[in-house]
């Protein structure tokens, strides 16, 4: 089956400099959770924008359903995929429904929004429980809520894919579980970073780590997330603990 998302040979750079992402190759099927760990500075979010159109490879190709992605228009691409950003929208003034249902441009065809859309942005109001929200200025918003109202614009895109940057940002121990167990549910193909590797090992089908801007490991979590490979990612002695349902981690600094 034609992987949602591939990318092969991969590099990236700021313009006239040196690249920071370094020959990615992996793809992603259909409904798979993939994390991408590792230090800041590693490249996780300049490896993010590559995949929502916001920055075009250097080197090599991203494809979506089997498409060069700058081949593709950008409503089209933003048809596909959705993504939530840690950036948030200025404009306070807008009501959370007025925010959610900026989600729904790359699917207009006439003017104003249809039935259709707004029986979209209700669904996805209700999904991610804001409609008590619905109708309050997004400035007004706790940082939580506001997270939850841009997960809920992005499903309001009824995309294929959806990306997130450190999406459990600004959420408290019960929100957090709460949306990873929403995106898992949704049945679309999730791409997220997070800093959290009992998040990453509990939620992710498999977890990418990345080291100064290359794959250092892409597999299931109990394969990637060792303690050698998160020893190089974080440059720090990490121990893994499993012996009980759930890796535990630990980590010190080098001695
Ligand atoms: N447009 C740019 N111009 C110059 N440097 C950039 C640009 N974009 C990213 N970088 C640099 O590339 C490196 C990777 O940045 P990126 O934001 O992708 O890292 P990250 O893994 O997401 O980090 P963090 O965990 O801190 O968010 C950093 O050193 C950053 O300063």
């Amino acid at each position: 089956m034609t992987p949602v998302v591939e990318l092969s040979g991969v590099h990236w750079g700021p313009k006239r400099q040196a690249d920071i992402l370094h020959d990615l190759t992996f793809s992603v099927a259909a409904g798979e959770v993939l994390a991408i760990c590792g230090a800041n500075g590693a490249g996780k979010s300049s490896l993010l924008r590559l995949l929502y159109r916001h920055q075009a490879p250097r080197k090599g190709t991203v494809r979506l359903m089997g498409r060069d992605l700058w081949l593709m228009k950008a409503p089209e691409a933003a048809r596909i995929v959705a993504a939530v950003l840690q950036e948030q929208p200025t404009d306070f003034a807008l009501t959370t429904r007025q925010i959610v249902a900026l989600g729904r441009l790359p699917h207009r065809k006439g003017f104003g929004p249809g039935t259709l859309d707004n029986a979209v942005v209700e669904a996805a109001l209700r999904r991610m429980d804001l409609t008590a929200f619905a109708d309050r200025p997004f400035g007004t918003l706790s940082g939580g809520e506001r997270q939850r109202v841009m997960v809920a614009r992005a499903l309001a895109q009824e995309p294929q894919v959806i990306v997130l940057d450190e999406p459990t940002n600004h959420l408290d121990i019960r929100h957090q579980l709460e949306l990873l167990a929403l995106l898992r549910g949704l049945g679309l193909t999730v791409i997220t970073t997070l800093h959290d590797l009992t998040l990453a090992a509990d939620f992710a089908d498999r977890v990418l780590v990345l080291h100064q801007g290359r794959i250092i490991a892409d597999a299931p979590p109990s394969q990637a997330l060792t303690e050698a490979t998160i020893a190089r990612a974080f440059n720090v002695t990490a121990r893994v603990d499993r012996s009980g349902p759930a890796p535990r981690f630990s980590f010190q600094l080098h001695g």
